[in-house]
């Protein structure tokens, strides 16, 4: 962490503190920066003293170079500053997407946008409880009242302007007639007691609404504290790819936090993902048809791949080779080591094993993992490099790691070694392997410092990237890092150091540890 990215302004030399400040300091206790509030400025020796907002009295000295204004990395940009960031353009595949108007290094915000609306059970609590007893009464088609409940508080809290930009939103079909859900919900909605919620509602017409359902489903976020939605004005034209060029966290007051997970030309496109980070890491076909849910074939480059390297077969003539299946002919490759290809009929059997494999791995049940490890067994019979044997190894890392844990870090390292073989870019979970690692590293081989240190790196330089080093996960390998590299005995390394659980004391930033 540099002076200048977090400090007062980017063309702002002179750093110019004044009692009262609230900025983030060095805390000399760890490295780390933390949230406090200026008491004195001694511009002679260039040093202010701070008071830390947890009450801590050590370290309160601090020099200059080592104090910065509060990031606006967490912080909603304005409209204007957005736009001129990036451009919305119409593409014949697509629809409407995104484009960035500037180079943008790994890990730079893109930009932060402040939600349009947050749609929570608080803003109405009135109508939360009508929309859940009439969902227990008969279920809502969709599953959940989430949609039909924001899609109402839009009309209850918004301008006409701002709603006409949700009814801007995609949807699949702009003139579809209301359903017998949206049917249902007005007219209870018409003889309810809903105090001052309901005069707005009362005049809504039941294809207005329809419309409003259907922007928030295909369109909204999932709330990341609470049972409800959030929607994004400009956010909502990203479109998705299985190899997304942004990634993105929450910022200040739900702020969506748009970072470029690797270097953007100018002019280039920008996409997120729709799916979770564990299903970019399933098969072409199990991706596409997630995608399914927000009705469209994936165009991205991952899913135009003509051979899927995420379904690897042993080649069944030299055991040693791995075949990949061709995915528009659904024959497989040569294998590179004995130049045999599997016959028609072998094909047919093959795939149709890997089938069956799907549908036992998809039931497994976690808890019972000697069915898991008698099931991951035999498929390593057939399989190496296949994304299932990747979800054996997340149940078995996650089932042996209080038990066994030499075992449990045999399948963390498969983890990461198809992680890296399918999909290599940062993602939270490939962080969140090195940090789990690096803390078994710690527990099973202290001495091993290089190595500790590797993983724990790798975690931060990822996390840093994923959502900058104001992030407390980020701060969390970070601790362990300053730790291993400042202490002589490892296994004094504290695993859940500057992590979420139960510490109180959170740090803001890290300063750059030589290694
Ligand atoms: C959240 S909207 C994105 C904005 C939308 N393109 C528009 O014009 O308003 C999601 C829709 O964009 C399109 N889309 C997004 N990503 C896509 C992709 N990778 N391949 C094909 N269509 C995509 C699909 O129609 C999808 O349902």
């Amino acid at each position: 962490m540099t002076k200048e990215r977090g400090a007062k302004g980017e063309d702002d030399d002179e750093l110019r503190w004044k009692i009262g400040d609230r900025v983030y300091a060095l805390w000399a206790g760890n490295n780390c920066y933390y949230v406090s509030t200026i008491a004195e400025v001694n511009e002679t020796d260039r040093t202010v003293v701070v008071t830390w907002d947890d009450a801590d009295t050590s370290h309160r000295k601090v020099s200059f170079d080592q104090v910065m204004r509060p990031s606006d990395e967490t912080t909603a940009w304005s409209r204007s500053r957005i736009e001129k960031r990036a451009t919305v353009r119409s593409t014949k595949q697509k629809g409407r997407c995104l484009f960035i108007n500037e180079a943008c290094e790994p890990g730079q915000v893109v930009f932060a946008e402040r939600p349009l609306l947050v749609a929570l059970p608080a803003v109405a609590p009135k109508l939360w409880e009508c929309l859940q007893k009439l969902h227990e009464a008969q279920p809502l088609n969709l599953g959940t009242i989430t949609f039909h409940f924001a899609a109402l508080v839009s009309v209850l809290t918004l301008e006409t302007g701002d709603i006409d930009i949700i009814r801007d939103k995609y949807v699949p079909e702009p003139d579809e007639e209301p359903n017998e859900d949206v049917l249902r919900i007005l007219k209870v909605l018409q003889e309810a007691d809903l105090d001052g919620e309901s005069n707005r509602i009362r005049n809504l017409e039941a294809k207005n609404f329809q419309r409003l359902v259907s922007a928030w489903r295909y369109n909204s976020f999932g709330h990341h504290k609470e049972d409800g939605l959030v929607l994004y004005n400009r956010i909502s034209m990203c479109a998705h790819s299985c190899d997304p060029t942004c990634c993105w966290s929450y910022g200040d007051e739900d702020a969506f936090v748009l970072r470029s997970r690797m270097a953007l030309e100018k002019g280039g496109e920008l996409t997120i993902s729709y799916l979770q980070d564990e299903d970019l890491l399933k098969s072409t076909g199990v991706r596409q048809q997630k995608l399914q849910n927000w009705k469209f074939t994936c165009m991205c480059p991952r899913c135009s791949l003509k051979v899927d390297v995420g379904r690897g077969i042993r080649c069944q003539r030299c055991k040693v080779g791995v075949l990949y299946p061709e995915v528009p002919t659904r024959g497989f490759e040569t294998c590179k080591v004995c130049g045999s290809s599997p016959s028609s009929e072998d094909t047919q059997m093959l795939l149709h094993m890997e089938e069956e494999y799907v549908a036992r791995v998809d039931t497994l049940d976690k808890k019972d993992l000697d069915d898991v490890q008698t099931v991951y067994q035999a498929a390593l019979e057939i399989f190496e490099r296949h994304w299932i044997l990747y979800v054996m190894d997340t149940i078995l890392w996650e089932g042996q790691r209080q038990k066994n844990i030499m075992v449990a870090m045999e399948h963390q390292r498969r983890r990461i070694d198809f992680h890296q073989h399918y999909y290599f870019r940062p993602t939270f979970i490939l962080a969140w392997c090195h940090e789990e690692l690096g803390d078994c590293m710690v527990q099973q081989f202290p001495s091993r410092k290089w190595h500790l240190m590797q993983e724990f790196q790798r975690a931060y330089q990822m996390l840093a990237i994923l959502c900058g080093t104001t992030h407390q996960y980020t701060a969390s390998p970070y601790n362990k890092l300053w730790q291993v590299s400042n202490t002589n005995n490892s296994a004094q390394v504290n695993a859940s150091a500057g992590s979420n659980d139960g510490e109180t004391r959170k740090p803001v930033a890290q300063a750059s540890i030589s290694m």
